[in-house]
């Protein structure tokens, strides 16, 4: 992994180097796909219908994505945008707080919630939380002590039941779509838990670019990622950085370490970073779905088979990967880096 939880992939001062906006524009292979949300919507709910129908396509365009870039934008998703604006803009109302106020809520280094605030190549403000309501509330009163926080708490639980919706309708459609048995993903869709991020980049003026978080993979299943219209975000495929071209009114979708887990290798975590912008500042909030800790996660039966498709991870709770994350950031980063995955010490050759 993984920024996504605990700790978040470094803020560091690399240069970059991948297509550039323009070149983007020219060329849609160089852009991750597009898929409509309406059609796999419709697709998954007429499961019956023939390969070759356009309701098939919409689910093989899915699944070709996430094998081949392993994210993909989705639009006509149905999230209202005055919801999407509400909530960037809550996340604005914070991250303009001033400094003193904000560290208030200061991230310790024995939790994964909280703000941070980094300033290596360009400042970057993060938030941090889980969907619980008891932390939502705690943070509504760190920020806004004498405003009533209400409006804080609604805003967020509003827009994490859409997007907890969302996630699962995405895994839903992929997990029929690669032909595993529903009740092998009703165990962890039963107990999930999610974390909401946002990743405030202030502009840097800088004349080069540079990397605002390092390459690393989210680790739980699935993140939607929304964007505002300034780019930054990057994906790699086939050992190449790729621009991810911000689409109005669409969310970013990657798949994570667990997922890879659960299909055996099948389906792959994607890599990406971000860059600083230069001369507009940027907004990106993340909302990661993740086992809860004691989960323990393995490989669907129908990708193992113990001659030919042996497990390439033994199976381990979320909290164990977690703990192996902050422990490779802590005590041995220099040592592993710049490997971005921390899923490496869970291949089952390994044990
Ligand atoms: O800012 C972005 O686009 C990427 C954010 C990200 O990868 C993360 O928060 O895990
Ligand atoms: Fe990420």
């Amino acid at each position: 992994m993984s920024s996504t939880v605990s700790e978040s992939p470094e803020h560091c001062g690399d240069k970059g180097s991948s297509p550039s906006l323009h070149e983007l524009e020219l060329d849609t292979s160089l852009q991750i796909p597009i898929l409509d949300m309406a059609d796999l919507r419709r697709s998954s709910s007429n499961r019956h219908c023939k390969l070759g129908s356009q309701l098939s396509t919409a689910k093989e365009e899915l699944l070709k994505a996430c094998k081949e870039w392993g994210t993909f934008h989705i639009v006509n998703h149905a999230i209202p945008m005055e919801l999407i604006e509400r909530y960037q803009a809550l996340m604005m109302k914070i991250f303009s707080l001033p400094l003193e106020h904000k560290l208030k809520a200061k991230r310790s280094q024995f939790s994964v919630f909280g703000y941070e605030y980094r300033q290596n190549s360009g400042p970057l403000d993060i938030f941090q939380i889980g969907d619980q309501d008891a932390i939502i509330h705690y943070y509504a009163r760190k920020f806004f002590p004498d405003s009533c926080p209400s409006e804080f708490c609604a805003t967020i639980k509003e827009c994490k039941e859409a997007l907890c919706k969302l996630s699962i309708e995405l895994l839903d459609i992929v997990i029929e779509g690669l032909g595993i048995n529903p009740n092998d993903f009703d165990v962890y869709k039963r107990d999930m838990q999610a974390v909401l991020r946002a990743n405030y980049y202030h502009q840097t003026d800088s004349q080069e670019q540079v990397i605002g978080l390092t390459p690393h993979m989210d680790g739980g299943f699935i993140t939607l990622l929304l964007q505002d219209d300034v780019a930054g975000l990057e994906v790699m495929k086939d050992g190449e950085w790729f621009c991810v071209k911000p689409e109005r009114n669409a969310i970013c979708v990657h798949f994570g370490d667990m997922l890879e887990v659960f299909t055996n290798g099948h389906l792959k975590s994607v890599q990406h970073r971000s860059l600083a912008p230069t001369t507009k500042s940027r907004l990106s909030i993340g909302y990661f779905l993740i086992p809860l800790d004691t989960v323990v996660v393995s490989a669907a039966p129908e990708f193992v088979d113990s001659k030919s498709n042996p497990p390439m991870f033994r199976p381990f709770k979320w909290i164990e990967y977690m703990e192996l994350h902050r422990y490779l950031r802590s005590g041995l980063k220099g040592v592993f880096r710049p490997n971005p995955s921390s899923l490496l010490f869970f291949k089952a050759a390994d044990f």
